[in-house]
């Protein structure tokens, strides 16, 4: 390296950067040799960009369209080289891409570390090593590269020690495409012994569809160490599950294997494709961002064409593999693609298979089931909002909590089994949080009938109910909005006993009214409570409280909100001693905690909480003064 070096620089690494750097070091050192994994993946990715963009430009090629991927070591110098001849990387691509290690998410996952090396290093794994896993096996990083289609002279060359900052200049560089340097650490020998390099590119990337280069042992030239052909293009029963697995790591930059995965050639009238898709086994940490970094690659006829979050639909963003078509032109670009028809039916079926997938292991693996829900059950349900095509088949994957099971697998088709005798409808309460929901005064008369109760708290859950109105024919019923109306599971004893108690409450229900005017719509004697002295039941077509804070949130103007109507339990002590009080005053203040604690009981948040305290402690010290005289 005797060239000049042109504007070199020396640039820190950002605040985060050295801590996931120490952290990535120590977390994934007993699985060390995966940098060589990360850094032929990195490879690939660029010979494959590389061919995409020379499609367009047979020039890019530079008379080389032989792509590979080389690795050689110096004993000597205790090096080993990974170089491609791919697409390469401008100066300004080397600063943003290689001297970016914190990314957006980078702070919340230093936060989500527990400090247990086990955890951690899926949770580093799950955040993405790439390009620094170098940094395991060596105490300093040469990376060296230009970009296809630039002059020779505007060759960079990146070099750190992973200690807080790299440096950087401009280097001549005949040679198009990127060659990464490890000056291997002491004790790392391993790395430097051709078998054992071998070894691991048969195990780590066999299936890399670019061939990986090393010299001949005997010195004599070069072989080919990988298979070298696209994994999903060979027969299924000749695939390895480690092969998948292999696979999936590679195209979903995943340190830990699949949850699942499917292998599937369509053959259809006017489209041919090869699917390959997977689920993770755990969210990516920007699952919830606007933008998603990884998404499913489209090839057409073994050629990389795209990485697109878009070639699924959103509430499916988590699947990753690829899609590989016969049919579509290879000259395409970014955006005849978004309207091309024969991708749509192909993403059409993506959708199904994935669907598909999702139905067999709910049915023949629930262990696996559980995991996938627990993961990305929330995104999943914002199917049943987006793809009303799919809404059955959705809505069947769905899985819930509810009165009779703590641990949230319950499917409507199980509630539905399950449904007492005359019972017409499936009933659900969306609370605030779980808590909220399991302790909710609405559900006092199912609970006291036996009648099941879905419970939800998420936020997605509102939009879900407004979207999924029936169940196989059953109809889905709020617990906490309108007339409680249990059809034929009502009693007609009842019915009449409440009619009596009505009379006697009539002119109580007025005072109440008066008290409470402005805060809410009407007072009614209630019949879903049996133990709580209240509770707030919504207009059945009004938007509830959740929804409403959900819509401000999100700066959306909320049309005037509806005001909520109080229920009260004729039954209980604090009702009737209400009925009974003379002291108007007395009688509002009690109206007015009954209202509040009514609000508190559903997790939300009172409009002027100094005067319930004050309301309360005023009650309190009579109670208080009663007892001590
Ligand atoms: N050999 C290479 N040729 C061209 N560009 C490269 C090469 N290696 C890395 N890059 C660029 O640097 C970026 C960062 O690489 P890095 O391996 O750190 O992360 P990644 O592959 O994008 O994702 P992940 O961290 O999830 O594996 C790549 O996305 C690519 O743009």
């Amino acid at each position: 390296m005797s060239e000049t070096l042109q504007n070199p620089e020396t640039i820190g690494f950002q605040a985060e950067a050295r801590q996931v750097l120490d952290l990535m070091i120590h977390s994934l050192y007993s699985n060390k040799e995966v940098f060589l994994r990360e850094l032929i993946s990195n490879a690939a990715d660029a010979a494959e960009k590389l061919r995409f963009l020379a499609l367009g430009d047979e020039g890019l090629y530079e008379g080389d369209s032989d792509l590979k991927i080389w690795i050689d070591v110096d004993k000597n110098a205790r090096t080993l080289t990974v170089r491609d001849n791919g697409i390469g990387m401008t100066r300004q691509e080397v600063i943003d891409h290689i001297g970016t290690i914190a990314r957006s998410g980078t702070r919340k996952f230093l936060e989500s570390l527990t400090g247990d090396q086990a955890k951690d290093s899926q949770l580093i794994g799950q955040f993405g090593v790439g390009f620094y896993s170098a940094f395991i096996v060596a105490d300093r990083v040469t990376l060296e590269t230009r970009k296809a289609g630039v002059p020779a002279e505007e060759g960079v060359r990146w070099e750190s020690d992973g200690q807080g900052e790299y440096r950087i200049a401009t280097v001549t560089r005949p040679r198009r495409g990127t060659a990464v340097t490890l000056h291997l650490r002491e004790g790392e020998d391993e790395f430097l012994d051709p078998v054992r390099l071998r070894q691991l590119i048969r195990k780590f990337s066999d299936h890399i569809p670019i061939p990986i280069v090393m010299k001949k042992e005997n010195g004599d030239g070069e072989e080919v160490v990988n298979k070298a052909s696209a994994l999903w293009t060979r027969p299924r029963d000749e695939i390895r599950p480690d092969e998948y697995e292999e696979f999936y790591k590679h195209v979903a930059h995943d340190f830990e294997g699949p949850l699942a995965w499917l292998h599937s050639r369509v053959e259809g009238a006017s489209d041919e494709y090869t699917l390959l898709l997977y689920l993770p086994r755990r969210a990516p940490f920007d699952l919830w961002d606007r933008e998603p970094a990884h998404g499913v690659k489209l090839y057409v006829r073994r050629v990389f064409i795209m990485e697109d979050p878009k070639l699924m639909p959103r509430y499916l963003r988590f699947v990753r593999g690829i899609i590989d078509s016969d049919s579509l032109p290879l000259n395409v670009s970014r955006e005849i693609l978004q309207e091309n028809r024969a991708l749509e039916r192909i993403r059409a079926g993506a959708v199904k298979k994935v669907l598909g997938l999702l139905e067999d292991l709910a049915k023949n693996e629930p262990d696996k089931y559980r995991t996938f829900w627990e993961q990305f059950g929330t995104v999943l349900k914002e199917g049943v909002i987006e793809d009303p095509k799919h809404r059955d088949r959705i809505a069947r994957l769905l899985r819930f909590a509810s009165t009779r099971d703590e641990g949230g697998e319950i499917s409507l088709a199980d509630y539905v089994a399950r449904m007492k005798e005359g019972q017409e409808k499936i009933y659900y309460l969306v609370a605030e949080n779980e808590q909220a929901a399991r302790n909710s005064p609405h559900l006092e008369v199912f609970r006291h009938k036996g009648i099941e109760v879905l419970l939800l708290w998420e936020p997605v859950d509102e939009w879900l109910v407004a979207h999924l109105t029936e169940f196989e024919g059953k109809p889905l019923q709020s617990v906490a909005k309108g007339e409680l109306d249990l059809g034929r599971l009502a009693d007609d004893n009842e019915k009449k006993a409440q009619e009596m108690v009505a009379q006697a409450f009539q002119d109580a229900l007025d005072k109440i009214r008066k008290a409470l005017a402005g805060r809410v719509a009407d007072v009614k004697l209630s019949r879903r409570l049996t133990d709580s002295p209240a509770c707030l039941v919504l207009d059945a077509y009004g938007l509830s409280r959740r929804m409403e804070s959900i819509l401000k949130a999100s700066g959306q103007l909320v049309p005037g909100s509806s005001k909520p109507i109080l229920e009260i339990n004729p039954k209980h002590p604090l009702v009737e001693r209400l009925r009974d009080e003379r002291d108007s005053k007395r009688f509002d203040d009690l109206s007015h905690l009954l209202y509040d604690q009514a609000v508190l009981a559903e997790g939300g948040q009172l409009e002027d909480p100094a005067a319930f305290v004050r309301r309360f402690n005023a009650l309190l010290q009579e109670a208080l003064g009663q007892k001590q005289a």
